[in-house]
Order: structure tokens, then C-alpha cells, then sequence
């Protein structure tokens, strides 16, 4: 089953980048188990950029580093469901091929370039490392790589930033230097997790078209993580909208926004700062996110949503309601879409 469309692959077809079925994901601890994720299903085609969004704690990080086995070992249990990368399991994977996987295979960019870099060796050196670590390339020639990497990403004087160290350098080119890092080996897919969270508005939105592009040469997929449904918009072809551990609205970006049918994702396009009128007060979504520990009965949503009714008191199933366009939700259609985009700004 191609997940995303609701449609049968033919046979033969390339495996998916990322495919997640019915994840469920919980952290025991002594208060309980942390219910993470619940029954996520995600699919990550081939060259496909993806947007994953949702408020603090839902889950977006937990999703993507289960499927990169970067979770603590030890300290969580995946109670149901699969996770393909590249038609390989992770969790069968041995330390050797798993290490081999991320890096050639996948590579993540974080949020805080200075805890990916190591402070003490020079720029450099950990550039030509890493191609090394993946390709047996010579190390002229991986300089050579690196130096060209390095001024895809816009970066002038490669020569100067290879040798200075990471502290020498501001927080965006740090996180430049590290997106060229992750597309050094050419890897199939890049997890992008925040990755401008921490930097000026202005260098951000540069950062993000620099991983866009060259993921488009290079035929790429990229997972955008994102809290900010606007930012995730302008740069992926499809969205997943999380809640608590749960996808709760998936589909094509331009759909999910001109016609979301979940009253969550109408919440958070209502919440955008860029469609408030200059001085007036932002809206917020009322309630709070729910405790995972013990999340409420049903859609768990909820407890904050206008639109609930009974029937919410039992999981609702994913449905599509338009081709490719997948709601978790019983009251979907409740509210008139269109009134949203309408006012929305986007
Ligand atoms: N190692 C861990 N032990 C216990 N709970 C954890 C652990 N890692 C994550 N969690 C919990 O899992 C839930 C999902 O966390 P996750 O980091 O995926 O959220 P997120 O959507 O990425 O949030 P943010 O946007 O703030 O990064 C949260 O409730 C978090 O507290």
C-alpha cells in the first residue's frame, strides 16, 4: 500500500525514502508510560520534501529519531507498528549497518549546530572526516568535495571557514556548515528538525531555501520539522499535521491549506502571526495540550475543540477525503474550510 495516497504501488517500484506504519511509542518512567506516538503512519517518497508540524511535544523529533534509531536505547518500547528506511528496518539493523545507513543514507540537521560540531577540531578536518567515514575518497579529494559544499551553500570563503573552528563562526554558518555536512555523502534523505529555530529571522528563511535547492538538484527527500505550519508551507510538496502523538491531517501542502478539514489544522493556519493586522492580539489555540501520561478518552483533541461532539469520545479513523488528503477526525467538514484560507495570508 502506498500510505500517503490511499493507492497500491505497482510491483517493482524504488522503496519509499521513509515509511511508517501504525507507530505507537511510549517512554516508561516511574509516573507511567509517556505515550509518545500513537499508530503514526507517515510515508516519505523519493525525492519528496515533507513537512511534519505541530505544537512543542507532539511528537515530530520522536517520530524521525525512532526511525533513525537516534532515541535512547534502553528507555523507550515500541508497542505496535514498522518503519521502513529505504525498505530496510532499523531495528534489525546491527551498530555497523546502522551507522553506515545514517550518514550515506540519511542524514539529520538539527536545531543547535554547536552540539553536532566538535568544538576542538577545525572546520575542515570534521568535513573531510565525515566524506571520508562514508566514501574512499583520498583526502585531497575530499577536500576538494567538502570546499565545493561548502560554497553551494553560499558560504564565499570556504578556504577561511575550513580553518577556523566552530566557535569562530557565527550560528548561521555554523548550521551551514553542518547542512553541508549532512549532504556531503549524497544521502537519500535529510531530517531537517528545526533547523533555523535558533536563528535570526532573517538568516532563517535563506538557510531553509539553501536545503531546499540543493535537495531539489540533487533529488533529495527531505522531513521539514517545524512548529510554524507557514514556514513548513512555502517549502514542502506535502504536509503532516501531528497532535499529541498522532497525525491527526495529511496531505498535498496546497490542500491541507486551502482546505483543512481538521479543526486543529484550522486552529493553527487561525493562530499564524502573518495574518493578524499590525498591533492587534494573537489569537491562541484555548486549552493545553494534552498530559501523555494519561491522554483523554477518544480524539484527543477534544477536550479543545468547538466542533466536539459524543462521538468523539472514540478514536477517530483516518480517512481520506479528497485524493492523498487523510483526516483523523469525526467532525471533519464541520466548519466551512474556505472561511480560514480566505483570511489566511499565506
Ligand atoms: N527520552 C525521553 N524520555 C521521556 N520522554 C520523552 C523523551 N523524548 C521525548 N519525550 C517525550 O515525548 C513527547 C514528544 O517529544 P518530541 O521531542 O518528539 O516533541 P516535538 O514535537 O519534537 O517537540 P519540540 O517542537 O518541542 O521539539 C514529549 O512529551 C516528550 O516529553
Amino acid at each position: 500500500m502506498d500510505v500517503a495516497s490511499g493507492t497500491l504501488k505497482p510491483a517493482g517500484q524504488k522503496p519509499a525514502a521513509l515509511t511508517i506504519e501504525g507507530l505507537s511509542l511510549e517512554f516508561p518512567t516511574y509516573a507511567g508510560a509517556i505515550k509518545a506516538l500513537d499508530d503514526v503512519t507517515i510515508e516519505i517518497g523519493t525525492s519528496e520534501i515533507v513537512g511534519l508540524v505541530g505544537e512543542s511535544g507532539c511528537g515530530k523529533s520522536v517520530t524521525t529519531m525512532a526511525a533513525t534509531r537516534l532515541l535512547p536505547e534502553g528507555r523507550y518500547r515500541v508497542t505496535a507498528g514498522s518503519i521502513r528506511l529505504f525498505g530496510r528496518d532499523p531495528f534489525a539493523m546491527g551498530e555497523t549497518e546502522l551507522q553506515d545507513v545514517r550518514g550515506k543514507l540519511v542524514s539529520t540537521i538539527f536545531q543547535e549546530p554547536m552540539n553536532a560540531l566538535n568544538p576542538t577540531i577545525r572546520i575542515g578536518k570534521q568535513l573531510v572526516g565525515v566524506i571520508q567515514r562514508h566514501e574512499a575518497v583520498s583526502e585531497a579529494e575530499a577536500e576538494r568535495t567538502a570546499r565545493g559544499i561548502l560554497k553551494d551553500m553560499l558560504i564565499g570563503e570556504p578556504e577561511r571557514i575550513m580553518k577556523a573552528y566552530p566557535f569562530e563562526l557565527s550560528g548561521g554558518m555554523r548550521q551551514r556548515v553542518l547542512i553541508a555536512m549532512a549532504f556531503s555523502c549524497n544521502p537519500g534523505l535529510i531530517i531537517a528538525d528545526e533547523p533555523t529555530t535558533a536563528l535570526d529571522v532573517t538568516v532563517q528563511a535563506v538557510i531553509l531555501r539553501l536545503i531546499l535547492d540543493r535537495a531539489k538538484r540533487t533529488g533529495t527527500s527531505v522531513v521539514f520539522i517545524s512548529h510554524n505550519i507557514a514556514v513548513v508551507s512555502q517549502l514542502c510538496d506535502r504536509l503532516y499535521v501531528m497532535y499529541a502523538g498522532r497525525i491527526v491531517e495529511s496531505g498535498p501542502t496546497r490542500a491541507v491549506l486551502e482546505a483543512p478539514q481538521h479543526p486543529y489544522t484550522q486552529a493553527l493556519l487561525r493562530c499564524l502571526p502573518e495574518r493578524v493586522e499590525p498591533k492587534a492580539e494573537l489569537e491562541a489555540i484555548p486549552g493545553t495540550v494534552p498530559n501523555l501520561l494519561d491522554p483523554p478518552q477518544g480524539c484527543f483533541y477534544r477536550p479543545r475543540c468547538p466542533e466536539a461532539n459524543d462521538q468523539c469520545l472514540a478514536k477517530p479513523p483516518s480517512v481520506a477525503t479528497a485524493p492523498g488528503h487523510l483526516v483523523a477526525c469525526w467532525r471533519r467538514g464541520a466548519i466551512q474550510p474556505s472561511s480560514i484560507m480566505s483570511e489566511a495570508t499565506l
